[in-house]
């Protein structure tokens, strides 16, 4: 009977010439910032499988991703996001550990538990009237806004991990010091991440002083909500460790882990939001007029009545939030697994030990899947056509066993604060839009000016 060839691993299509032979090829391009790009250009030519080093394989293909993302341990390249020198679940290499750690948070993340939170609800009362007011300020003057999304995302993250009483103020004008510390280190992840042997002589002391500050802050917050827990308490996420009887330092590295997966991603979503929802005026008044029935007035704001239900179900606001997501991704770059043995991929072998990775990045700019992909059409979301498809190339937040722990948490956010701005604002927006080729992206130039006038 026939039988199909199965390909060696040496026929899979090379980055680069030298890629048989030598990182380099993809190990340039990633400390310069191209490595997104230069690996997208490499799918764009070769189709869904390229390899990049002699060790380490990218593919770009929706129907390979779950058997990788299903069941591959995470590569060591997450040791990075080690914390007081342990793993919080993000960086857990191995399934087994990790859903033991997952299993302590899984239901603090649900949906439910998301949309029946006290917390949030009482963070999203008392902070979306200060940044209205914020937003109004600005008087018609371009205004920076990821900087006010950060301050505004570390406020919900840090209200629900330890309370909204514990929890930053920095919305309000608290010490912004710790933020210009959190961001002042990303100049240097690349080089961290690939290269941490060299790493450790050419990054200059002051981001090593930067880390120690970050950590002692969390220590604190993580203090000073131990000092107020009660048996059974279970207002907040570090309650839900505490219960468990997780030691300090990995709790402590938990929920600085969540610190930065909360806040950053996020806050750079809600810029982008905004960025294209200015290239389209007429949608924002479309989306005003349909978010008026679930809006009603407090402190002299439009807001969402977070009691009732109906963000969660609104079509059109939820679509602007995917489309942007697809095209202005927070985690654009690749998330290595390791092939656990020898195993067919694409029909090419994969040895084990081979690093296999896809990216956000090439995902959503599938042009077999994306009808003019580089463009904000958050229409494409409300009707049948390609729905699957879609969904199934949609990879925002990863998918799988690893996926996002916290995209409940950050959907609900990115709901009420866009309903926020479009109900008392029209945006507008003169500069490019650009963001970094990272891991985790952030806008060019750490700037995105939008101009609010109030409606
Ligand atoms: C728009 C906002 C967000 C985006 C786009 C996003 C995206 C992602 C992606 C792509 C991954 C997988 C990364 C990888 O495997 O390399 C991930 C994992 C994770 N995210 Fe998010 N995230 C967001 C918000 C949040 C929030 C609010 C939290 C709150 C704590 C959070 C916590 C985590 C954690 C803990 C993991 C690791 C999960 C695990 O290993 O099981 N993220 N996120």
């Amino acid at each position: 009977s026939h039988r199909r060839r199965r390909k060696s691993p040496s026929d899979i299509p090379l980055l680069h010439p030298l890629s048989a032979f030598t990182a380099l090829p993809i190990l340039i391009p990633t400390l310069l910032g191209r490595r997104n790009t230069t690996i997208h250009r490499a799918h764009v030519r070769h189709g869904p499988i390229v390899r990049l080093s002699p060790t380490e394989i990218s593919i770009s293909s929706p129907a390979a991703l779950s058997a990788v993302y299903t069941s591959f341990p995470k590569h060591p390249w997450y040791n990075i996001f080690r914390n007081y020198g342990a793993a919080p679940m993000f960086a857990i290499l191995p399934g087994r550990e990790h859903a033991a750690r997952k299993k302590l948070l899984a239901a603090a993340y649900s949906n439910s538990a998301v949309l029946k939170s006290s917390v949030l609800r009482r963070t999203a009362n008392e902070t979306l009237p200060v940044l209205l007011k914020e937003l109004a300020n600005s008087q018609g003057r371009e205004l920076e806004v990821w900087m006010v999304f950060v301050r505004l995302t570390m406020d919900f993250i840090t209200a629900s991990l330890f309370t909204r009483d514990v929890g930053s103020r920095f919305l309000d004008g608290g010490d912004q010091h710790i933020l210009e510390l959190y961001h002042s280190r990303r100049a240097f992840f690349a080089l961290s991440s690939e290269l941490p042997w060299l790493a450790r002589w050419i990054v200059p002391k002051w981001v090593d002083d930067a880390n120690d500050k970050l950590e002692a802050w969390c220590r604190d917050l993580c203090d000073r909500r131990r000092r107020q827990w009660r048996q059974g308490d279970e207002e907040c996420s570090l309650d839900r460790l505490i219960s468990a009887g997780l030691p300090e330092v990995d709790a402590a590295s938990e929920m600085l882990d969540h610190i930065g997966a909360g806040h950053e991603t996020t806050a750079l979503a809600l810029a982008f939001i905004l960025v294209a929802m200015s290239e389209r005026p007429e949608l924002q008044r479309e989306l005003r007029e349909s978010l008026e029935p679930l809006m009603e007035v407090r402190d002299g704001w439009k807001l969402p009545k977070l009691d009732g239900e109906g963000l969660e179900e609104h079509g059109l606001l939820n679509a602007v939030i995917k489309e942007s997501l697809r095209l202005y991704t927070p985690i654009p770059g690749s998330q290595p697994r390791v092939a656990p043995k020898d195993l067919e991929i694409l029909g090419h072998i994969v040895p084990a030990g081979t690093a296999v990775s896809a990216q956000a990045w090439s995902l959503h700019r599938d042009p077999a899947v994306w009808k003019d992909h580089e463009t904000f059409f958050p229409e494409r979301w409300l009707g049948e056509e390609k729905k699957a498809e879609m969904e199934r190339a949609w990879w925002a937040f990863g998918s799988g066993g690893r996926g996002c722990i916290g995209r409940y948490l950050a959907t609900w956010e990115m709901r009420v604060v866009v309903a926020s701005v479009y109900a008392n604002f029209e945006t507008e927006c003169n500069g490019a839009a650009a963001v970094l080729d990272a891991y985790t992206t952030a806008p060019l130039g750490e700037k995105v000016g939008v101009v609010f006038r109030k409606v």
